[in-house]
């Protein structure tokens, strides 16, 4: 690394013209990521949004599912630029939530099991319709995963995945509709 280039410890990452450095950050004994943190940046949620809208124009999709947290923004910026509604899965339970369905997922950020609930009314807004699920990152695909789990539980059809950016093994995501693939950075121990 070039100790004279102050972006030595970043990734560049350019959404629809929209420059970034992600810092690099270990999660791992042996791993570290480049992070994308899209909370509090509305110039790149907003970028990012009309790009996914611009991919997924030909996609018929009626309800956008995300998961708390960092890619709330870009699920309510995509509803603005389509038109259509969010539901947002959630990491705690709370009364007001119902009758909710949940699963498990693993975090690569925190390295940690998490559950995702589906509230009881956004269940009901999603069942028998085709949801387009959004992330910010699509990693290990565990959150994916659950995503997938709880649709199934609700009885909606996925039409399809969007996230900003991929990361890890490219090829596992080309499925994924996503504007940019980050690599992961093996540390020697
Ligand atoms: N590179 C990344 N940035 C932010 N969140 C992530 N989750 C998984 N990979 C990530």
């Amino acid at each position: 690394m070039n100790p004279t280039d102050s972006h030595s410890n970043s990734h560049p990452l350019n959404i629809n013209g929209v420059q970034r450095h992600l810092p690099l950050f270990k999660v791992q004994p042996d791993l570290a990521i480049a992070v994308l943190n899209i909370l509090g940046d509305t110039e790149l949620t907003e970028a990012a949004a009309a790009a996914l809208q611009q991919r997924m124009a030909d996609i018929d999709f009626d309800v956008i599912v995300t998961a708390e947290a960092k890619s709330i923004p870009l699920a309510y910026a995509l509803s603005v630029h389509s038109g259509r509604p969010y539901v947002v899965l959630r990491k705690n339970y709370k009364s007001y939530m119902g009758e909710a369905l949940s699963t498990e997922t693993l975090s690569i950020t925190t390295g940690k099991t998490q559950t995702l609930y589906l509230d009881a009314k956004d269940r009901a807004a999603i069942q028998g319709r085709q949801v387009a699920l959004v992330d910010d990152v699509v990693s290990t695909g565990s959150t994916l995963a659950a995503m997938r789990t709880l649709m199934a539980q609700a009885e909606a059809e996925v039409a399809a995945v969007a996230a900003i950016c991929t990361e890890g093994n490219a090829e596992q995501w080309a499925e994924v509709i996503a504007l940019a693939h980050l690599p992961v950075f093996p540390l020697s121990a």
